[in-house]
């Protein structure tokens, strides 16, 4: 059955950008996604964390001018966690992890938004899809600096393994991704790579973001 809200979800995930001021090496977290959006990523997720994350008004007022920017470029804007955050902003989705607000909650609160759920068992990935989520993050694929709790290293045979064992949802693979092993990710039947420090904290974002829309066109 080809459900027409899965298929616009999958057309969202190839090159998913998340970032946050943390992850700009200090450079204005405003150029380096206006040069991700030059360079074709697809969506975008606000992801501030971490010891010298932005707080309170300032997160919220880099928040509103980085969801402008997408919104001019007609990219969704996703908000990690912060489900008030995304409730003030009208983001046009929210992405929780296990340990965050329960998924069915979210649901609830934030309906016809774009739900985003990260997986690492079957188990997660089942509750996840009964709970409403439009896609599963996967990973960490590779190792990660970028996650201080990530879990531990999954390389792709998990995505091979959801799918071999008939999840179908949208998925995109996290953790570790760069142009050079991007392929892989949607060789092991991935709809789209998550990525922060490849596109975030390069030299040349929008050439970084090119190739990584290079790597994953179908
Ligand atoms: C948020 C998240 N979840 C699993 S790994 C990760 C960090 C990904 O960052 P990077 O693309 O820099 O490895
Ligand atoms: C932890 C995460 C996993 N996957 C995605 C897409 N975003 C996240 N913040
Ligand atoms: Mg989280």
């Amino acid at each position: 059955m080809v459900d027409k809200r899965t298929e616009q979800i999958k057309e969202l995930l190839p090159v998913y950008f998340i970032m946050g001021s943390t992850n700009c090496n200090g450079r204005d977290p405003v150029r380096v996604l206006e040069e991700a959006i030059a360079g074709g990523i697809t969506l975008f997720q606000f992801r501030e964390k971490g010891e010298s994350a932005l707080t309170g008004k300032e997160k919220v007022r880099l928040a509103e001018r980085l969801k402008k920017i997408c919104q001019e470029n007609h990219i969704p804007f996703i908000v990690n966690d912060d489900l008030d955050l995304a409730i003030e902003l009208d983001a046009h989705g929210i992405h929780v992890g296990q340990d965050d607000l329960e998924a069915d909650i979210v649901r609830e609160k934030f309906s016809n938004k774009i739900l985003g759920v990260s997986a690492h068992t079957i188990e997660e990935a089942e509750q996840a899809i009964k709970d409403g989520a439009d896609y599963l993050g996967l990973g960490p694929i590779y190792p990660t600096n970028s996650k201080d709790d990530a879990r531990e290293v999954a390389g792709t045979g998990i995505i091979e393994c959801f799918r071999n064992h008939g999840i179908t949802i949208p998925i995109v693979g996290i953790g570790g991704i760069t142009p050079a092993n991007a392929e892989e990710v949607i060789q092991a039947s991935a709809d789209g790579v998550a990525v922060i420090s490849a596109i975030a904290s390069s030299s040349d974002v929008k050439e970084t973001a090119k190739s990584f829309l290079r790597a994953t066109s179908k």
